[in-house]
């Protein structure tokens, strides 16, 4: 167990963690640089990360090094997937943290590190695209040490796009980091750190082997659950036990310190959940389980609706197969006066909510209409004492009722320059002030407490834009407080459009109540008819726009009897059209539903 090193790599997203993961499994010849060249970023395997360029799911690897064997599993940058991030730091000994050299310390990574650190980690750090010509190693140093307070001499220099640097950072992790401790001897305790559902073999668990052995053929159950939800007792032959390179290789036995997966004709990845501990069943069994992780608690939630109305079923089952994959989704059904049938999901912000409805598009087939996004309240409705929990802005009712939102503790770190324009930003979004300092020469961390809602809309990029990209943010729930909000519904052609309802501050009612009708007369096609857009608050209309009337014709340029050219053009148009919802009369298009978030500039 001593040559084994396990690690998680951690960084802001876009670091390059995920092309330097590439280097390391070439550098240990885990991947040859053919396979490589034919398919970069291995570890970013789903069609829609490679798409994105981002990592949304971690991955696991082992590669040989000398004599040592070192698992590596490379976790999401962004702030949507952190859960991943602490998930997998409870499976390893260290991490590496990959600062970039032009761009030195963000938000990010300061809130990666604390959860690498509160998991015990020893981590090494690494300074990334030394090659390009805006790399500044020394600032990165200073930073490391300054915010970090990692001494950064040591810090590994590499370009994971040359390869310089790989095989002495491969040499740094088997020397700086700890092997796992643990006995082999011992009952079997295995940490289940992630999973996923596989149609053809049940669940494929991703454990941490802590104590024991566990092998094919294996009696095993989780610790936390002796009975499944359909009151089968929860106990499970194990039929795959293997390791990832980053393909699945099978082998006879996963012992102590090891990172592998097991599979063993689960049927839903609730009946073993993530942060559970599997031991084996009778006298053999551990009595102590490992401890487990807190659950994830959706943030932004919004109604799906599918376009047309008989792919509810299919939608059903899309959102069900999806949430044995991700537990973090969560869904309910919703019915929308305007809108239709379809489901109220609830996801942890707005980047997982894209991905899960372009999974649901792409994946099952569906063509789906998305409400305004929002956070979850708590409202008390006069004459009442309970405080209840409220995702969708429309349930809220007219008359008294106090509303409490979500606040979060954000941090902020920017160039001295940009000071000035993310205050500004900050406190146009509610947010208070709670801490400013100077972190080196010229770079600078605000702390502001703001509202959730305000923070899920576009704020992310507006720190960018108003920071030339050099600005970055990290942030995590505070707790709920009262305010003065109220429920704000929007009237287009006289017909209240529930998927359109938002809650606001009462301060600010005007000025929402007239961005929003100015947004959506932009976004709202002419139609044949004059459309009045109205901002409405206890019935009271705040402010209205109109669209005239215009009738489009697509054919007008097809002079000279093109009839083909004209077929498809309709097709076209008629295709456009099922992106656009017909509320009364009216034809509103997806992206009025998305233009609550586009505030900035
Ligand atoms: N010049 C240069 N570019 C690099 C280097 N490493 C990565 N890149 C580029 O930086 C971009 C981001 O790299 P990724 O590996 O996807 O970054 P990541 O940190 O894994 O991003 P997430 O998975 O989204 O968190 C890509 O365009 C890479 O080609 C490097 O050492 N030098």
């Amino acid at each position: 167990m001593h040559r084994l090193r396990n690690l998680i790599i951690i960084a802001h997203i876009d670091s390059g963690k995920s092309t330097l993961s590439d280097r390391l499994l070439q550098a240990t010849g885990t991947v040859s640089a053919a396979a490589l060249a034919s398919r970069s970023q291995f570890l970013d395997s789903n069609p829609i990360e490679r798409e994105r360029q981002i990592t949304i799911k971690a991955r696991a690897a082992r590669m040989r090094w000398g004599d040592s064997t070192v698992t590596l599993i490379d976790c999401p940058g962004h702030h949507d997937f952190s859960r991943q991030v602490s998930q997998s730091a409870r499976a390893v000994e260290g991490a590496l943290l990959v600062v970039d050299a032009s761009r030195g310390v963000q938000a990010q990574t300061l809130s990666s590190v604390e959860l690498a650190l509160e998991a015990g980690l020893e981590l090494v750090p690494v300074i990334n695209k030394i090659d390009l010509p805006t790399a500044d190693v020394p600032a990165a140093r200073h930073q490391i040490e300054q915010l970090v307070g990692l001494d950064a001499s040591e810090a590994i220099l590499t370009s994971a796009k040359s390869g310089l640097g790989v095989d002495t950072l491969l040499d740094a992790i088997v020397e700086r980091l700890p092997p796992p401790q643990g006995c082999r001897e011992a009952h079997l305790q295995a940490l289940v750190f992630d999973s996923y559902y596989d149609q053809y073999r049940g669940v494929v668990l991703f454990v941490r082997i802590v104590n024991g052995t566990v092998c094919k053929g294996d009696s095993i159950r989780p610790m936390t659950r002796t009975h499944s939800d359909d009151g089968s007792v929860s106990e499970f032959i194990v039929d795959k036990v293997g390791f990832l390179q980053p393909d699945e290789v099978e082998c006879d036995m996963l012992e102590s310190g090891d990172i592998g997966f097991l599979t063993a004709a689960i049927k839903r990845t609730g009946d073993v959940p993530v942060g559970d501990t599997i031991t084996h069943c009778g006298d053999k069994g551990a009595q102590e389980q490992l401890p487990g992780y807190e659950d994830t608690k959706a943030v932004v939630f919004c109604g799906l609706f599918p376009t047309d109305s008989g792919d509810l079923p299919a939608m059903r089952m899309a959102l069900q197969k999806l949430q044995l994959e991700d537990a973090s989704m969560v869904f309910e059904p919703d019915k929308s006066a305007a809108m239709g049938t379809g489901f109220r999901c609830g996801f942890l912000g707005l980047l997982h909510m894209s991905v899960t409805q372009q999974r649901l598009e792409e994946e099952f087939n569906l063509n789906l209409f998305a409400s305004a996004p929002s956070v979850s309240y708590k409202i008390l409705k006069e004459g009442e004492t309970e405080w209840l929990d409220v995702s969708n802005p429309a349930s809220i009712p007219d008359g008294k009722v106090k509303i409490m939102e979500p606040y979060a503790k954000v941090e902020l770190i920017c160039h001295s320059d940009h000071v000035g324009s993310l205050m500004e930003l900050s406190q146009s979004r509610r947010g208070e002030l709670q801490d400013q300092r100077y972190i080196g020469l010229d770079r600078v961390k605000l702390m502001y407490s703001l509202p959730l809602s305000e923070l899920v809309t576009d704020f992310h990029d507006a720190v960018k834009s108003r920071s030339s990209g050099f600005g970055s943010m990290s942030y995590e729930l505070e707790g709920m407080r009262p305010n003065r909000l109220r429920r704000m519904d929007v009237h287009i052609a006289n017909s209240a459009v529930d998927g359109l309802s938002c809650v606001i501050h009462e301060d600010n009612a005007y000025a929402e109540g007239r961005f929003m009708v100015d947004k959506l007369k932009q976004v709202i096609p002419r139609q044949m008819f004059k459309v009045a857009i109205q901002a409405v608050i206890g019935g009271k209309v705040i402010a209205s726009e109109q669209i005239s009337a215009y009738r489009k014709d697509v054919t007008a340029k097809c002079y000279g009897g093109d009839a083909s050219r004209k077929k498809k053009l309709l097709k076209k148009q008629a295709e456009g059209k099922k992106r656009m919802k017909m509320i009364g009369s009216v034809a509103i298009p997806q992206e009025a539903f998305l233009a609550i978030l586009s505030r900035d500039g």
